[in-house]
């Protein structure tokens, strides 16, 4: 297998420019391709998680453009539900953001479609997605386990209407269900079941609606009324937000061993709730700098911190890490949908920070993490989950080396993670 090993870096400065959101890149290529109208986007994410998405959308039948470095992209949008005789397979890796999203908009469309990934994405729950979409008469069958994909989807012009949806294991389900429900043949009610987990990805999916000319009625995360019958309308241009869960690593590192580190392609105005996490830094004492396009970090002495993260379920990976480097305890609250993503992120995290020498307590929906006196040099296992690796390389920023196995994972949102990385350490 292969290896990385980040000797210690004593000190941190510089600038990244951030590649394109994964969240906001799936999401506004899928609605760019529903859209009447052809939509020019910019830094886009060249990453696993957006090629699945492209090669869907080529199989359903989208031309599109991209530039030789793959950030850019002119797509001409359907102007409605995708229509496709033959029966289709899709693979979609590991993605949340596209097997979700599709499994929505396909069972509304013209298909047949059988949608597989990973072997790790048949261990993520779809049920009350699935659950959801039954109620307003989807064709939707699990190929393997009840609740998790592969899914058969027999698509078909729905009618809309009430729906319940659990809101309590991920906000993509509620993604899903409110993009399609604007292509539906009768108006929609989604009610929320539960408590809402991962509401910003919610007012990411309502801006970006928004912009391709559809409004939603959001009651308080409760209730939301949709409008059916209706067209994505393209906007022509689009200026992807920079990655805000990507910036997490810089803006840490910045926090630990600064010097100052500025990301921009995201400021104090952007849609991702993951910014947030530049708030959580500021409380353990960074000192943040907002900015219209950019947010910096300077060092301060850290202290640990007790804080519900469920807002923010990715980048508060990265406080786990920070952690080994504040005085005191730090806490990291209501994240148990943490279990079910690309790996089961408690036990992850806890095993590994467990193996650099902090004494870690796992519960069931959090995490205490008391730092060592001194770290120690381990050989990190990544389980194949693009956040663990990076935020073990934060442990280089010590006296002590770090050796990230399987550092290639990174792929699934963002490749050159290590390059830029290395390029602010000296
Ligand atoms: O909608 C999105 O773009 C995402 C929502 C979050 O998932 P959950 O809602 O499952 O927490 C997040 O963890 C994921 O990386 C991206
Ligand atoms: C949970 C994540 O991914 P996904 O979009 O596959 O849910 C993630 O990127 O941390």
């Amino acid at each position: 297998m292969k290896t990385l090993t980040l000797n210690p870096i004593a000190h941190i400065a510089g600038e990244v420019h951030l590649p394109g959101s994964k969240s906001i890149s799936n999401r506004v290529l899928l609605l760019a391709a529903l859209a009447k109208g052809t939509t020019e986007i910019s830094n886009l994410l060249d990453s696993d998680d957006v090629r699945h998405m492209l090669s869907a959308l080529t199989a359903l039948g989208i031309s599109y453009q991209l530039s030789a470095c793959r950030t850019r992209c002119t797509l001409v949008g359907n102007g409605g539900v995708f229509n496709q005789a033959e029966p289709l397979s899709l693979f979609l890796g590991n993605a949340g953001t596209a097997m979700r999203p599709l499994t929505a908009v396909l069972a509304a469309c013209q298909v047949d479609v059988t949608l597989t990934g990973e072997p790790r994405m048949y261990e993520r729950p779809i049920g009350h997605l699935v659950d959801a979409l039954v109620q307003w008469q989807a064709d939707i069958d699990y190929l393997g386990d009840v609740n998790y994909p592969p899914l058969r989807i027999r698509g078909k012009p729905l009618q809309g209407g009430h729906c319940l949806i659990d809101g309590s294991v991920s906000s993509q389900f509620l993604t899903a269900v409110l993009m399609v429900a604007p292509l539906l043949a009768g108006d929609s009610v989604i009610e929320i079941q539960g408590e809402l987990v991962s509401k910003p990805y919610i007012d990411i999916t309502l801006a970006l609606m928004s912009r391709f000319g559809i409004e939603v009625e959001n009651q308080d995360y409760k209730r939301f009324l949709v409008t059916g019958n209706q067209c994505y309308q393209s906007p022509g241009q689009w200026l992807v937000e920079g990655d805000a869960s990507s910036a997490s690593y810089f803006l840490a590192a910045a926090a630990i061993k600064g010097g100052t580190v500025k990301v921009t392609g995201i400021g104090k105005h952007a849609v991702q709730g993951d910014i947030h996490f530049a708030d959580a830094l500021a409380e353990m004492g960074a000192i943040v700098d907002w900015g219209d396009d950019y947010i910096s970090v300077t060092r301060n002495e850290l202290r640990g911190i007790d804080r519900d993260y469920n807002a923010i379920p990715d980048a508060a990976m990265t406080i786990a890490t920070t952690a080994l480097f504040a005085k005191g305890p730090t806490v990291i609250r209501n994240v148990y949908n943490w279990r079910v993503k690309e790996t089961d992120r408690l036990t992850a995290m806890a095993t590994e920070l467990r193996k650099v020498g902090a004494e870690v307590e796992e519960g069931e929906d959090y995490l205490k993490i008391i730092p060592p006196a001194q770290l120690q040099h381990a050989s990190i296992a990544t389980y194949n989950d693009h956040r663990v690796a990076m935020c073990f390389s934060l442990v280089a920023l010590s006296d002590t080396a770090v050796t990230i196995e399987d550092p290639d994972c990174t792929a699934k949102t963002f490749p050159s993670y290590f390059t830029e990385f290395n390029k602010l350490s000296h």
